[in-house]
């Protein structure tokens, strides 16, 4: 086989998780080469990316480069990837989950405040309404840029604290004090590697599910079923987690209405040989429950 090339974005984070694909390919024997590619995520840094109002923003370039055949494959963060993939692409390969939560950082003046005194940054959507099912007086300012840049911004004093994926942070080895806020439930896939390649292309595609982590696909194909089916398309205060327990798997799912007044959530655990379509199922719970109502306020309000 012909060298590997590995598109992926060129922030310090997305370097480090496309070393660790190739890694994983060198150890089968296989030759490899890093393809950096600037995508219009990492360019519009002013605006949060609900007001861009596209999803995808950090994957389309790449998805694009893989199309025309600049690159054979590409790493992401999976939680950045939509659910609908274009045409001819598909997730092929994850790696092993290894932190999945999100923790909140202080600036070093903020140190002894209240979690409900503390100003925010943060620009996801999430983010915020899960906070503010917590704690509904909460202020909160925009922050955009990669981990780093998040962590100056941090420092110069836009907020009292923000918050990070905990991966990130561990993937980047930043010497870094965080909190767990476990109430903070995450995003679907988060923490997870994926790789993606054309569908077409059955001999790499063989390839990149022998280097995949078998648990960490079952976790991720129920959370994204639930998030596809739950927002059609739209960007909302969504979060899943489902865990492997012995046979059993655990999931737990939460839809908020971006003020985090009202949410729904669903908690369960089932045997996993029962677990197709699991994801769905559960979704279509929580749109029968009031999710469907909570949908179309957070579509007219963005
Ligand atoms: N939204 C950006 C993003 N996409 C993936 C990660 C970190 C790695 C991951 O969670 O998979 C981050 C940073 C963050 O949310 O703090």
């Amino acid at each position: 086989m012909k060298i590997i090339r590995i598109g992926t974005r060129n922030s310090p984070l997305a370097l480090w998780q496309a070393h660790e694909v190739e890694a994983k390919l060198q150890n089968l024997g296989l030759q490899t080469e890093i393809v950096p590619i600037i995508s219009s995520g990492d360019k519009n840094l002013n605006q949060p990316l609900y007001a861009l109002g596209i999803t995808g923003i950090f994957t389309k370039d790449l998805d694009i480069a893989l199309l025309n055949d600049e690159i054979d494959i590409a790493v992401h963060s999976l939680k950045d990837v939509p659910t609908l993939l274009p045409e001819n692409v598909q997730i092929s390969a994850v790696l092993e989950r290894d932190f999945p939560e999100d923790v909140l950082v202080r600036n070093k003046d903020a140190e002894a405040l209240d979690l409900n005194t503390l100003k925010i940054a943060t620009s996801s959507l999430r983010r915020r309404a899960f906070w503010l099912k917590e704690f509904p007086e909460t202020e909160f300012t925009d922050i955009r840029g990669n981990v780093q840049t998040r962590l100056k911004k941090l420092d110069d004093g836009v907020a009292d604290a923000t918050i990070f994926s905990l991966a990130g942070i561990k993937r980047m080895n930043l010497d870094v004090e965080y909190e767990q806020i476990p109430f903070l439930l995450q995003a679907p896939s988060q923490g997870v590697v994926a790789i993606a390649n054309k569908i077409d292309n059955p001999e790499l595609s063989a390839i990149l599910k022998s280097i995949s982590h078998k648990e960490t696909e079952i976790c991720i194909t129920i959370e994204r079923e639930f998030l596809k089916t739950l927002e059609g398309g739209c960007t909302a205060p969504i979060g899943a987690k489902a865990e492997l327990i012995g046979n059993q798997i655990r999931f737990v799912g939460r839809l908020c209405s971006l003020d985090g007044k009202d949410c729904i959530e669903t908690d369960e655990i089932f045997d996993w040989n029962d677990s197709e379509n699991f994801g769905a199922k559960l979704a279509l719970k929580v749109l029968e429950n009031g999710g469907k109502e909570l949908m179309d306020e957070i579509r007219k309000s963005l």
